[in-house]
Formats: C-alpha cells, structure tokens, sequence
C-alpha cells in the first residue's frame, strides 16, 4: 500500500516540484503516473524512496511513515520496493547471474537462497539462457529486463518503474511491459511513470496526471490524454 496524504516538497532553490499531493494505491494495483516534463514524476518517485524529503505531509508505504523513517530503517524501506529506471543501471563487469545475485548479496541473504532465487528470476523475464553473459553483449531490450530481475529478486511486495521503456523502440518495449504486467498479475503493485503514450492508452489502467506539481486528473482505465 501506498498513501501520500497532503505531500509537498520545495527544492533548496525555491522551486516547488509537488503541491499538496494526495495518492492512495492499494495492493496489487497498477498504476500510470504521466504528465510533461517536469511535472514532477520523478520527485514523487524519489519522494516515496527516501532519496529526498519532503516538507510537508505523510507518506506511507505498507502502513509505515516513510517521512519518520530512522536512518537505520531505510534499507527495509527499499528491501519493499524494487526499483527499475530508463538507463537499467547494471554493472558492466558483472554477469547477467552476478547483476541478479548482486541485489541478495548485499542484504546478506543466505547463498543458498541466492542460488534458489537468482533462476527463479531470470525464468520470470525469460532470460535464463543469457544468465553468464555480460550486459554488454545483451540488447536494451534483454538489460532492461535483467533490472527486472534485479528489482524483483528480494520479493519487494511494490515496484517503482521510472520510464522504463524510454530507451527502447516499440517492439521491445511491449516485451518489457509483458513482464511487468506479468509481475503485477503475481500480485507486485506496479507504479511506473512514463511518456510512452501508446502503452497508457492500450493497458487501460489506472492513470494519475501530474502537471505542475499538483494532481490533474486520477482515472481508473484511463488514458494518456493530450
Ligand atoms: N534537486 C533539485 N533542485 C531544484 N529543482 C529540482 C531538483 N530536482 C528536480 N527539480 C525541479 O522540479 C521539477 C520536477 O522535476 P521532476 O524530475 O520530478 O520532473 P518529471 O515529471 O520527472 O520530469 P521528466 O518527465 O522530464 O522526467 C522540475 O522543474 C525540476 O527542474
């Protein structure tokens, strides 16, 4: 669950990105958040990770304050919300296994847990044949979805995708969405921000609009708009 209740955040420079926002997404929902260039999509994501604070509001994510969070608590934070982004942000000289296996180790779980998990994912996105190759030799399409793999790997109950296809062409980017739809079907509320207009018309979820900071328009089954 994911509650932000009359959240807003002024940058240090004066700039006002989020204005008395106020989102409920519920379990296993999936929802789209659009809106131009910097509406403040990304703030809100940041926001929600504790990569920036807010000045005003409540922000709760499965029940917990994440605004009253202690420093110590941030890695169960974000143990709760795997994460993928528009650039996939895997390491180079890591294999496709390694990149995977990478996300387990450094919340110390145990190796044979890592050796159980790490196949179970790479099944999920349809990778297990590429698991020893390096990112290098992978096509956008096939990195995006080992930072799947990754951000789903310690079982995060929400995941945050943060355009997701914005580096890929049409074709790959369905194959991305297949995967994240399919992770929402195993129950993973999805909240992804995105520009891919097509996708949000198609997928008929729900849509919240951010335009200047504030909430312009929260439709189940909605549509891009203009
Ligand atoms: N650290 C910062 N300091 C000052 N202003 C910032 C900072 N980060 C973002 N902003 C401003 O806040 C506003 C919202 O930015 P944000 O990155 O959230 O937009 P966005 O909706 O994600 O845009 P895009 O679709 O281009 O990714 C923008 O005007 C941006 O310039």
């Amino acid at each position: 669950m994911i509650e932000l209740v009359n959240v807003s955040k002024t940058f240090s420079d004066g700039h006002r990105a989020l204005s008395n926002i106020n989102i409920k997404i519920d379990n296993g929902e999936f929802v789209f958040l659009v809106g131009p260039s910097g509406a403040g999509k990304s703030t809100l994501i940041k926001l929600l990770l504790k990569e920036t604070e807010a000045d005003q509001g409540k922000i709760l994510i499965n029940d917990k304050d994440v605004t009253r969070l202690k420093r110590k608590e941030i890695p169960f934070l974000r143990r709760s919300i795997g994460v993928v982004f528009q650039d996939f942000r895997l390491l180079q000289e890591k294999t496709v296994y390694e990149n995977v296996a990478f996300a387990m180790e450094v919340i110390e779980a145990p190796a044979k847990d890592i050796r159980r998990q790490v196949p179970i994912v790479l099944s999920l996105v349809g990778l297990s044949k590429k698991s020893n190759l390096y990112p290098s030799q992978l096509s956008g399409g096939e990195q995006q979805r080992v930072s799947l793999a990754r951000a789903m790997v310690n079982g995060p109950s929400i995941l945050i995708a943060d355009e997701p296809t914005g580096n890929l062409d049409p074709d790959t980017s369905w194959e991305i969405m297949k995967s994240i739809n399919e992770i929402n079907r195993r129950g993973t509320t999805i909240l992804m921000a995105t520009h891919a207009k097509e996708i949000v018309n198609a997928m008929k979820k729900r849509v919240i609009a951010i335009e200047e900071g504030t909430i312009a328009r929260d439709d189940m089954k909605g549509g891009y708009g203009i």
